[in-house]
């Protein structure tokens, strides 16, 4: 406590040294700030309000966003380019004050619902988002920084004084021990979205529908709603998917009372300047507790010719879209195995250089959704699903991640994820259908899937 006291000390005192330098009362666009934290930061404290969180344990990569310097809605076919048009304003505008040198600038979150039609589910989540928070957290390679950003014009004392607010609320809880760890709970099963017989008449639709040569694969979905018998704790839910997947994206999104959280294994794309890696992961089997049968499982899933074939539909659909935007794209490699506690994938990683002024925004357009998580033909796969399959899926294959103020990024498809409210949490989970899927070893491989949040949930 003490140490935070001091620490709260010396940001404020850096705070009031540095807000000169900044030019707040001309132009306009935001401009942020970026001070040093003087100790590496292991997680990042939930305060009342909007926020929103990326965590990567493997990376140690940390991302937290509080409050709203500035936000962007869009729906609809175009809603990625109206997004982009604010971008490019950003970008042109928008400052970056670091006097630490600390070589961490602002940034923001993207992210959007599976498709472009899909309504708010309700006033939480808008169809797609464009996010500046007004407070940021960063953690990466053992350094860490706190970056407040405000719109341009303002008056400085304003400034100063929501800032210093920022700080009381935030610095103490920088190094409060973490949480002791809670019994698990028992959750309770609620309804599933298909049930299991109206999921088998869903494959066995969608089968005729490959049979019939209309589709090559679709991604089929569910929606299990459990119940706990305590408020789910949103900081313990993450440190428990940190702890179970840590080579996976945690996020946690909450805009008002609701909260979407995902541990998810799939990267949309990373872009570093011209440099961009895309994941193509499809193509799924089960973990064993005995290391043999594993290392069977693993060999089975690497020569299954269905599961290959759902895994190439995606590799060639990721290639064809990067080859629209980059200059050169290196050969594909042959498929390495993704390992998960709960799940196993195929995963082939793509590479390659991008053409000058391609950002996030038109990556996110040609990538999303991938047949990992729609199916091939896009279009014909979309269409089916916007008539045969029984929910809305929200943000739920949807994508979302980081931008910097350049618009280089990543993003995240957003699987292995809930919908969470109090007690209540909807999850969600799909599998690709292929000819020769089985109905019954589909609605297996879901179990599988949602027992990622699930087993979190109880912890939480
Ligand atoms: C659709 C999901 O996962 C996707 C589908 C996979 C498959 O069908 O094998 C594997 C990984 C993901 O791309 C999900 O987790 O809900």
């Amino acid at each position: 406590m003490l140490q935070s006291l001091q620490v709260l000390d010396q940001l404020k005192a850096r705070l009031r040294e540095t807000l000169g330098l900044l030019p707040l009362a001309r132009g306009t666009g935001p401009v942020s700030l970026i001070l040093e934290l003087p100790h590496p930061l292991a997680s990042a404290p939930d305060l009342d309000g909007p926020r929103f969180h990326f965590a990567h344990n493997h990376r140690g990569d940390l991302r937290a966003g509080y409050g709203i310097a500035g936000e962007w809605r869009a729906q609809g076919p175009e809603r990625l380019s109206d997004l982009r048009r604010v971008g490019r304003s950003l970008r042109d505008t928008w400052l970056q004050y670091d006097p630490d040198e600390t070589g961490f600038s602002g940034f923001g979150m993207l992210g959007f619902a599976a498709t472009p039609e899909t309504p708010a589910a309700s006033d939480d989540l808008p169809n797609a988002l464009l996010w500046l928070p007004e407070l940021a957290l960063i953690a990466h390679g053992g350094q860490s920084a706190l970056v407040l950003t405000t719109e341009r014009p303002a008056a400085r004392e304003t400034v100063l004084a929501r800032w210093e607010d920022w700080l009381d609320r935030l610095v103490p809880l920088l190094d409060r021990p973490a949480l002791d760890p809670l019994t698990s709970a028992h959750l309770e099963p609620l309804s599933s979205t298909p049930d299991r017989d109206d999921w088998r008449t869903l494959v066995l639709n969608a089968l005729d529908e490959i049979e019939n040569e209309r589709l090559e694969k679709v991604v089929v979905c569910r929606r299990q709603r459990l119940q706990g018998h305590r408020h789910f704790d949103l900081d313990r839910l993450n440190a428990a998917l940190s702890y179970l997947f840590p080579s996976c994206q945690v996020i946690n999104i909450r805009r008002h009372a609701a909260s979407f959280v995902a541990a998810t294994p799939e990267r949309l794309f990373t872009q570093r300047r011209d440099r961009v890696e895309a994941d193509a992961l499809a193509g799924t089997a089960c973990r064993a507790e005995d290391s043999e049968r594993d290392a069977e499982i693993t060999l089975g899933l690497q020569t299954c010719e269905k599961n290959l074939r759902e895994h190439r539909v995606v590799v060639e659909a990721v290639r064809e879209a990067l080859g629209q935007c980059c200059r050169r794209l290196e050969p594909t490699e042959e498929p390495r195995i993704l390992q998960l506690n709960n799940a196993q994938h195929l995963w082939t990683r793509l590479r390659g250089e991008l053409h000058p002024e391609v950002d996030v925004f038109e990556l996110a357009e040609r990538l999303h959704p991938t047949p990992a998580t729609n199916g091939q033909p896009r279009r014909e796969a979309r269409d089916w699903l916007n008539v045969n399959e029984p929910l809305e899926r929200g943000w739920y294959t949807g994508a979302a991640g980081i931008f910097e103020p350049d618009l280089t990024g990543e993003l995240w498809v957003l699987l292995r994820c809930a919908h969470i409210l109090d007690r209540t949490a909807d999850l969600y989970a799909g599998a690709g259908i292929v000819a020769g899927s089985d109905p019954v070893s589909e609605w297996r491989e879901t179990e599988h899937k949602l027992a990622a949040m699930s087993t979190a949930l109880q912890f939480a």
